[in-house]
């Protein structure tokens, strides 16, 4: 398939020769007309509804720019393509070239109101960087007064049941139409989710998890359980680096969320403590672990660039906010709005999704929500729903789907919802449960094969230690049954093999997980989920006292067979672990792991410490 200058792939069976030479849109004939229509739409399809069109560049190689008339002629083909295909298109950046103007468009497809572009942004930064603020500002259009104001203007659906969908992670929409206008109009302060989503082609959710460490695993499973497309990592301007900011971004880092930053409270920082934390972001972004491209962005300008290019991983778009003066927050706004969806929908694949919570709902029975991953799912679908405590899948039947509170038909892969379910229990449906169509021949494992990076222990890791795995929307203790290494510590890469110690879980080759106890974390890829003869085994026995004696006696009791190293196919991912050296794990761990803890490791390590009783605590959280 050949591929655009700008790199889009065009469809082989359509020649678009006649329709590359940057005067086409000037006056293009009708033949050349219906290409570009064609172009437009295969483009607007292939990025799930929008694409960024650019007048004035041939894909011919040739001078950027046209004159003014030209130029105009241009845009005024372009306008009348979108119409043809039911979309807008508007002006995002024009620039004076060497030859002339050339001009950035956004096209977006008008969508009926039941439909919505869905984009989720995880909100992560320490207390007090001005999370739920921002949240506040942006989705009520009213400016804080520095003392709390705007947050308490924000519409939170904690404990609420409304129609199902509420989280204990906190959540907040705002949607744009087809020109980008954000449609949020607060009612008395009150969001009506419903219209805002009837009004938008596109809306931002906003995952707002916690600041506080204490809610490390609200915030570990907002990440690993809500699928989040992108991280808007918060900090305070005065206050810079501080709490849990580190350790959020390496998180996310560590899970491949591409992440931007937002720094709040510009309006009280003395540009000299503002300059120095921006000195230390910088230097932290860039260092070995991280290694991200930062772009402070000032310009609407800089936006277009930041968010044409934020797909990739590398790059790390900074903004400077006030909450209170709303300086900047028009190219945040503009930033959020031109935000694409990592997730491929896969409409074709069969159906998968992950349930993240539970409900109860007067009147209408059992609700789930969750995630769907894949494939397209339809009012009334059957879809099998487990495990069960005994590795069990059931047909159930979808009694009705809401997207963000509105009744809706069906739901595609990237798009979160709420299904009420017929005949079942809440008390027979757990978070990590899966619904998935019959073509898969779903299966559960007790025990799957791991790649593993150690970020942080404060001494070594070895077989039986206990620790809580997160894994989509799966949060359960597994315990470690062998690996390829004698004992991790920190910075160690391994295969493990893991078992889940209370019920078997549906996973899949691939997934990211996290594995974390504490302050001890260790982030990866499942290789290998083990579905055959051990799916229908019983909970097996762990002795938490035999667990706690010293390393070096375990493997004894428990299954003995090794990793198969050579033979598993470890998917290549973006993750350090799997393709990056020694020294940039070593540059990941300055993100996570406090100095300190690594001068106590090292006080532990040379006094013949590692596998202590303590290092092999079996707290289930
Ligand atoms: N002057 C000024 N104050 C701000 C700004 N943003 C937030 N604040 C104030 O900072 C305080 C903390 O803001 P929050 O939004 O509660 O912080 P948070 O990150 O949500 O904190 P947690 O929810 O506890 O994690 C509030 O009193 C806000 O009014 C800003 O841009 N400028």
């Amino acid at each position: 398939m050949e591929s655009t200058a700008d790199g889009y792939l065009m469809s082989p069976r359509v020649d678009y020769s006649l329709i590359r030479g940057k005067h086409t849109m000037v006056s293009p004939t009708e033949e050349q007309f219906e290409l570009l229509r064609q172009r437009l739409e295969e483009r607007t399809q292939d990025s799930r509804g929008e694409t960024i069109f650019e007048i004035g560049v041939g894909e011919d190689g040739g001078d950027k720019g046209l004159d003014e008339d030209d130029f105009e002629a241009s845009e005024q083909t372009l306008h009348l393509l979108a119409t043809t295909i039911n979309a807008d298109a508007v002006l995002l950046r024009k620039k004076t070239e060497e030859k002339g103007l050339t001009g950035k468009f956004l096209v977006r497809k008008r969508v009926d109101m039941s439909d919505f572009m869905e984009i989720r942004v995880a909100v992560v930064g320490n207390v007090d960087a001005g999370k739920s603020t921002l949240l506040g500002v942006l989705t009520h259009g009213e400016l804080d007064n520095g003392r709390g104001h705007a947050r308490q203007r924000l519409f939170r659906h904690k404990h609420e049941m409304e129609s199902g969908r509420t989280s204990s992670v906190g959540n907040d929409i705002l949607g744009f139409d087809s020109v980008g206008n954000v449609v949020n109009k607060p009612d008395h302060g009150t969001l009506d989710w419903v219209k805002i989503c009837e009004k938008s082609a596109k809306v931002i959710t906003f995952i707002d998890l916690a600041g506080h460490e204490r809610y490390l695993k609200t915030t570990v499973f907002g990440m690993t359980g809500h699928a989040p497309d992108f991280g808007m990592l918060m900090i305070g301007a005065n206050a810079g680096i501080v709490g849990m900011t580190k350790e959020h971004l390496g998180l996310a880092l560590a899970l491949s969320v591409p992440v931007f930053v937002v720094l709040t409270k510009i309006d009280m920082c003395p540009p000299n403590v503002l300059q120095d934390n921006l000195k230390l972001l910088f230097k932290i972004l860039k260092s070995q672990g991280c290694r991200k491209v930062p772009v402070m962005v000032k310009t609407p300008d800089e936006v277009v660039l930041s968010a044409t290019n934020f797909v990739s991983e590398r790059l790390c778009p900074i903004f400077q906010v006030s909450n209170v003066t709303g300086q900047n927050l028009e190219l945040l706004k503009m930033f959020l709005n031109l935000l694409t969806t990592r997730m491929l929908g896969h409409d074709d694949q069969p159906a998968e999704f992950q349930i993240d919570d539970t409900y109860s709902v007067p009147g209408v029975g059992t609700v789930v929500s969750g995630t769907c991953l894949q494939g397209l799912i339809k009012l009334n679908d059957t879809l099998m729903l487990g495990p069960d405590p005994l590795g069990q899948f059931i047909p159930i039947a979808i009694k009705s789907i809401h997207r963000k509170r509105m009744n809706v038909k069906e739901v595609r892969g990237g798009q979160t919802a709420s299904f009420a379910l017929k005949k079942i229990k809440r008390s027979q449906i757990r978070k990590g449960m899966v619904l998935v169509s019959q073509e898969l021949k779903p299966q559960a494992c007790w025990e799957f094969e791991g790649e593993i990076l150690v970020l942080h222990h404060p001494t070594t890791i070895s077989s039986r230690y206990q620790a809580m795995v997160h894994c989509g929307s799966i949060r359960q203790t597994a315990s470690i049954l062998n690996m390829s290494k004698e004992c991790l510590r920190t910075g160690d890469k391994a295969k493990v093999k893991f078992r889940f110690i209370k019920h078997p879980e549906y996973i899949r080759p691939g997934q990211r997980m996290v594995f974390r106890e504490g302050r001890t974390k260790a982030v990866g890829t499942v290789i290998n989920p083990l579905t055959t003869s051990v799916a229908f085994q019983h909970r097996p026995k762990i002795n938490k006292m035999q667990s706690r004696s010293s390393h070096g006696q375990h493997n004894q009791n428990h299954n003995t067979t090794n990793i198969p190293v050579s033979a598993v196919a470890v998917p290549v991912t973006a993750h350090p672990s799997n393709s990056e050296s020694k020294e940039n794990i070593e540059g990941l761990l300055e993100v996570s792991v406090d100095k300190r803890d690594i001068n106590k490791k090292n006080v532990k390590r040379s006094a013949g410490g590692g596998g202590t009783a303590s290092n092999l605590s079996t707290k289930v959280q």
